[in-house]
């Protein structure tokens, strides 16, 4: 997979946290977190609500300041940023290409190559109020890009969106990845699919409970403790990886009989592990969407 070469783990860090704890009222909302991101690297940060989640990100990213450790950040880091929910008067008509040039100067240029990178050219002159959840957050997305970040950072994104959308919207953070080279920070309170777009996961409660790849934290009792037994049935789509064989036209014969049309042609040279997770949910939600809404978690694992 592409970025197994675009990640550059011996370069700087974009952003690190070393130990990093702040306290508030007396009390500590996260203590102890240790972690860092590097240029073409994705990091998602998972957990409860409540975990220190976003008061984690907000350390790394210098808006708010340890009361102990460190958190460091590259110099002139340009950070794109995706948020959970918007503050905006939602009684005024708006549309998407203003709304693409609220915030800060950038260049038009930039703005028609990033709503052409997340398909949302066409919405242009759409009313932002009227957008699908979906169509919506591939606008914040667009938004965050044109300014050609160095570290793009995405809060719970893939709130109000379905599980189709889910997987596409993570394929899409994956393309930008690859396009862009830049680092991507994901902030999860739910499993989602994010597990199996991810290069690295840190898992928080308060502290990190344990940290790796997708599929070594999957295994780890701390992480089961947390998410219990949706923790084990994550880790047996990750188990579930040999159900099917690639064909050579790019498609993928399934266990039980059929073929994804979605099948990608370099599946088989790269990184399998991940192209089989993701072909299993792709095909899992195919099938979901098409006899009912698809996004019930025993539709996500089936
Ligand atoms: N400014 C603050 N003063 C006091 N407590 C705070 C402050 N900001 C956050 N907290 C508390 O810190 C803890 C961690 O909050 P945080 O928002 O980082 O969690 P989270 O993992 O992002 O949660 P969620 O998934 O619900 O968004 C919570 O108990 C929260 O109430």
């Amino acid at each position: 997979m592409k970025h197994e070469k675009l990640a550059h783990p011996d370069e700087a860090p974009l952003i690190s946290l070393s130990g990093a704890g702040i306290r508030r009222s007396g009390r500590w909302l996260v203590r102890g977190i240790t972690f860092s991101i590097a240029p073409g690297e994705i990091v998602t940060l998972i957990g409860p609500n409540g975990a220190g989640k976003s008061t984690s990100a907000k350390l790394a990213l210098g808006i708010l300041k340890p009361d102990e450790g460190e958190a460091r950040k590259r110099r002139n880091l340009t950070v794109g940023y995706v948020p959970q929910k918007l503050a905006i008067d939602w009684t005024l008509p708006l549309d998407v290409a203003r709304f693409m040039r609220l915030t800060g100067r950038v260049d038009s240029k930039r703005i028609e190559a990033a709503m052409a990178e997340t398909g949302v050219s066409h919405l242009a002159s759409a009313e932002v109020r009227s957008l699908s959840g979906g169509e919506f957050q591939r606008v914040l997305l667009a938004r965050a890009i044109a300014r050609n970040p160095d570290l793009l950072v995405l809060d719970e994104p893939v709130q109000g969106v379905d599980f189709g959308g889910e997987v596409a919207l993570y394929e899409m953070i994956r393309r930008v990845r690859d396009d862009m080279g830049c680092g991507v920070l994901l902030i999860s309170h739910d499993l989602h699919v994010v597990m199996a777009a991810t290069d690295r996961v840190v898992c928080l409660n308060g502290h990190v409970c344990c940290e790796g790849s997708p599929r070594a934290v999957a295994a780890t009792p701390e992480y089961r403790r947390l998410f219990g037994d949706r923790a084990a049935e994550a880790l047996a789509v990750y188990e579930h990886d040999h159900d099917h064989v690639h064909l050579p036209n790019g498609r993928i014969a399934l266990a039980n009989g059929l073929a994804s049309a979605h099948g990608h042609a370099d599946s088989c040279g790269h990184d399998h592990h991940h192209h089989h997770i993701h072909h299993h949910l792709e095909e899992t939600s195919r099938q979901g969407a098409g006899a009912s809404t698809g996004t019930d978690e025993t539709g996500r694992h089936s």
